[in-house]
């Protein structure tokens, strides 16, 4: 089983360019599931949601975004990922329809968990989102948070972006969390979608389990997708590149609790 999803482009619609479509029917993941769109200015693209929740995130450029006879116009904080500025996501709830439209060339991903549990229709303002700087030495990284287990705004989903700079690593020292053994680990499945910066650049991810029974280590471009459905997930950024991903978590209860593999876990506490 390949956890990496290589970017494709298929016009989907007139102005609607499919990145990327990892879900059930193509992939182990239960709780998880992803979708990132290239729309050309003016394009348009909807959907309506079967039982699902949905995360809209507008990854760059300007969009309106309609749901449930709420209309969010001129939403997008950023003309690349790469600009580190939060942007703006939507939360549509399970079994809504919801339109995008593009006010300016715009690339948007859309994050889905399976759920009949309804929340209401939401803008997440990038101004609204925790930023933390985590690490140190070469496993600094920026994580901006979108939707993070703290706001009660959604049944299943957790949003979170994450900026590794040249030669450091992220989701590191490795932990995983694929124990539904709360309060000590939480079960989420987790999907990556990766950019890099500049475009030609790759990194490393390890996604691997204690017994190594799962043991795959990709080498990732811009625009892939990784799928962890357990593991540990370390991410290895080369000199002279940056990354960026975005993360989509989820399981059977909305709580990021992780576990840091033993062996590792004295990265953590060098002065
Ligand atoms: O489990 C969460 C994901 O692995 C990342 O969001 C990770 O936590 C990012 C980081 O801390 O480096």
């Amino acid at each position: 089983m390949s956890l990496l999803y290589q970017k494709q482009n298929q016009e989907i619609r007139p102005g609607v360019h499919l990145i990327q479509d990892v879900n059930a029917s193509n992939s182990p993941m239960k709780y998880t599931a992803v979708k990132v769109l290239a729309l050309d200015a003016n394009a348009s693209y909807d959907e309506t949601l079967g039982d699902f929740e949905a995360g809209i995130v507008v990854l760059a450029g300007k969009v309106t975004v309609t749901a449930d006879q709420q209309r969010f116009e001129g939403i997008g904080q950023r003309q690349s990922v790469f600009d580190k500025i939060p942007t703006d996501s939507v939360y549509v709830g399970t079994g809504l329809p919801f339109g995008i439209t593009a006010q300016t060339a715009a690339k948007i991903l859309i994050a889905y968990s399976p759920t009949t549990t309804s929340f209401p229709v939401r803008l997440l303002k990038g101004d609204i989102h925790q930023i933390e700087h985590r690490g140190k030495y070469q496993n600094k990284r920026l994580v901006q948070n979108i939707l993070p287990d703290d706001l009660p705004f959604a049944d299943k989903l957790l949003l979170v972006e994450v900026y590794t700079d040249s030669g450091n690593w992220s989701s590191y020292p490795p932990h995983r969390h694929d124990h539904d053994n709360l309060p000590t680990e939480s079960l989420l499945e987790e999907i990556y979608y990766h950019e890099m910066q500049p475009k030609q650049g790759f990194v490393f991810q390890r996604v691997y389990t204690d017994d190594h029974s799962l043991d795959e280590t990709m080498t990732v471009q811009n625009q892939d997708v990784v799928i962890v459905p357990k593991g540990y997930h370390p991410v290895g950024v080369p000199d002279g590149y940056d990354s960026y991903y975005l993360n989509i978590m989820a399981g059977p209860t909305r709580v990021w609790h992780f576990h840091n593999a033993p062996e590792h876990a004295w990265i953590i506490d060098r002065k």
